[in-house]
């Protein structure tokens, strides 16, 4: 065999498991066909956090208006552009250094399956003992006439121009973490759903504020639309819907969600259990249904969320598979997740609809502004937070909403793992005043 361990695809679902595993010495290779490091490094979080940082100060200097604040700095798109292209192009081939200096071979272009041990790429075989596919997700496209004029989140983060109306289709986290970030540059954004709720994950009364939030700003609601066609007019892009619905628009990003990169690997040729639109199944050891061939990331078919933090727990999991310091099945813990709004959304453990959906077993309070002097420091009126605590009241889950609710979180998922009680936190001293202070006040 060429390889121990071959990985199609150099995402986080892949490079945090391929450089331990070479560190350890196994012979490792990575197989990319696109930019080393996947999405989140080239064209997902780390653009996307990039252009939001100046929307997220901005929010709070608004807040502070009138109350040492006299005016708004003003925000300068192509400036941004300039600086986020900074940050993000050349991690890549940071990326592609780290794997080579770990002694990880790294191959380029695509791979697709001859066997259950071997991988061709550009016309040359390797074999290897095991194989994890990571070969993530894309954007999906609407399916409707016309969808060539609409633009996914990759061109949405190489915009030179922000467009001066901007129509979205879809309320999920690209929608609403792009109609955040359009909005504050002064687009006139417009969000086109097909249901009535964005966001479904999160928790619902403070979703419901984030929305009133945004309508403040400006940022349209379509809800319950059925787009059928777009068409070119001479002062943009006509997007029509059922019952004469018509919007004309500048640049349509089509944020309905991502499809599990599956075509031309000759999966059906080996054998391989997978479905277009979930994904791969695996076993408790991530395990494919053909013995030595693994999967990680967001390629998995998996009810957790396909976000950066579980394809790297997955790939480093498999790292502590393959060099034998475990033979346990994956364990997940509580998995916090956020959507980067303004104010932000954060949630960790047992939602609060399931909690009060099981109220004989988990009880749930809430803390708003008005109980926290601390962010009436900020005077930032929509933040809370609401927490979870079982019966033996160690805390199993919490959410909140506001400019520190990313902080809050992470917090409070450190004692979720832990499973802290009530007398634990009693002996836990932390800094004053600060937000992880104020929320453990609350305990
Ligand atoms: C706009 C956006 C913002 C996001 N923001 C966040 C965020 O803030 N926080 C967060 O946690 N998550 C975020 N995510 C999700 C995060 O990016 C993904 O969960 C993460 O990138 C998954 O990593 P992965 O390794 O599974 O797959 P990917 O990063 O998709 O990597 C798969 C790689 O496989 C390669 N590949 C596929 N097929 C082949 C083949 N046959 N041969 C060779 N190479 C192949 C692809 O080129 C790609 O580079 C965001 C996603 C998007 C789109
Ligand atoms: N902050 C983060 O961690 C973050 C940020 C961005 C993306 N992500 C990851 O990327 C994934 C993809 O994000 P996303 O926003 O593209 O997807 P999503 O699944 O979150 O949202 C898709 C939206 O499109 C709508 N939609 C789907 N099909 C439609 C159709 N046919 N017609 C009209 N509307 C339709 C859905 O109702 C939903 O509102 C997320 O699930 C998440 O895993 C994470």
């Amino acid at each position: 065999m060429d390889f121990d361990v071959l990985f199609i695809g150099s995402g986080q679902g892949a490079w945090n498991g391929a450089i331990p595993m070479a560190q350890h010495g196994l012979k490792v290779a990575v197989i990319e066909e696109g930019k080393f490091g996947g999405v989140c490094t080239n064209r997902g979080c780390n653009a996307k956090i990039t252009l939001d940082r100046p929307v997220e100060i901005l929010r709070q200097v608004e807040q502070l208006q009138g109350r040492g604040f006299d005016t708004l700095p003003t925000l300068n798109w192509h400036a941004l552009m300039i600086h986020k292209h900074e940050v993000i192009d050349g991690l890549a081939y940071g990326n592609e250094m780290k794997l080579q200096n770990a002694g990880v071979t790294n191959i380029k272009g695509h791979a697709k399956f001859i066997d259950v041990h071997t991988i061709e790429v550009n016309g040359k075989q390797y074999s290897s003992d095991k194989i994890v596919i990571d070969s993530g997700r894309r954007p999906h496209r609407l399916n409707i006439p016309g969808n060539q004029l609409f633009h996914d989140s990759t061109d949405f983060l190489v915009l030179e121009n922000l467009p001066k109306r901007l129509a979205i289709i879809g309320g999920g986290y690209v929608g609403m973490e792009f109609a955040t970030i359009a909005n504050a540059f002064g687009s006139d954004v417009t969000v086109i759903l097909r249901g009535n709720r964005i966001l479904r994950s999160f928790h619902k009364p403070y979703v419901d504020r984030l929305v009133t939030d945004l309508k403040q700003r400006g940022i349209k609601f379509q809800f319950d639309e059925q787009l059928e066609s777009a068409v070119q007019v001479d002062d943009g892009i006509q997007l029509l819907g059922k019952d004469g619905y018509q919007l004309t628009t500048d640049y349509v990003l089509d944020a309905t969600g991502r499809v599990p990169n599956v075509e031309n690997m000759n999966w059906d040729g080996i054998g391989l259990k997978y479905d277009t639109l979930r994904g791969i199944p695996v076993n408790d050891h991530l395990e494919t249904n053909i013995p030595g061939i693994y999967a990680s990331g967001d390629i998995l078919d998996k009810s957790l969320p396909r976000i950066t933090p579980t394809a790297i727990f997955e790939s480093q999991y498999l790292s502590r598979l393959f060099t034998g310091m475990t033979t346990d099945a994956i364990d997940y813990p509580a998995v916090a997740y956020t959507v980067f709004t303004s104010p932000r959304i954060a949630s960790v453990g047992v939602t609060p609809e399931f909690a009060n959906a099981h109220s004989t077993e988990y009880s749930v309070e809430t803390f708003d502004y008005y109980d926290d002097w601390f962010r009436q420091v900020g005077n930032e009126n929509n933040g809370g937070v609401t927490i979870i605590f079982n019966k033996q009241h160690i805390i199993v889950g919490a959410t909140s909403i506001g400019n520190d609710a990313v902080e809050t979180i992470n917090g409070l998922t450190d004692l979720i793992e832990n499973k802290v009680s009530h007398s634990d936190v009693e002996r836990l001293i932390y800094i004053f005043p600060s937000i992880a202070h104020s929320y453990m006040r609350k305990i």
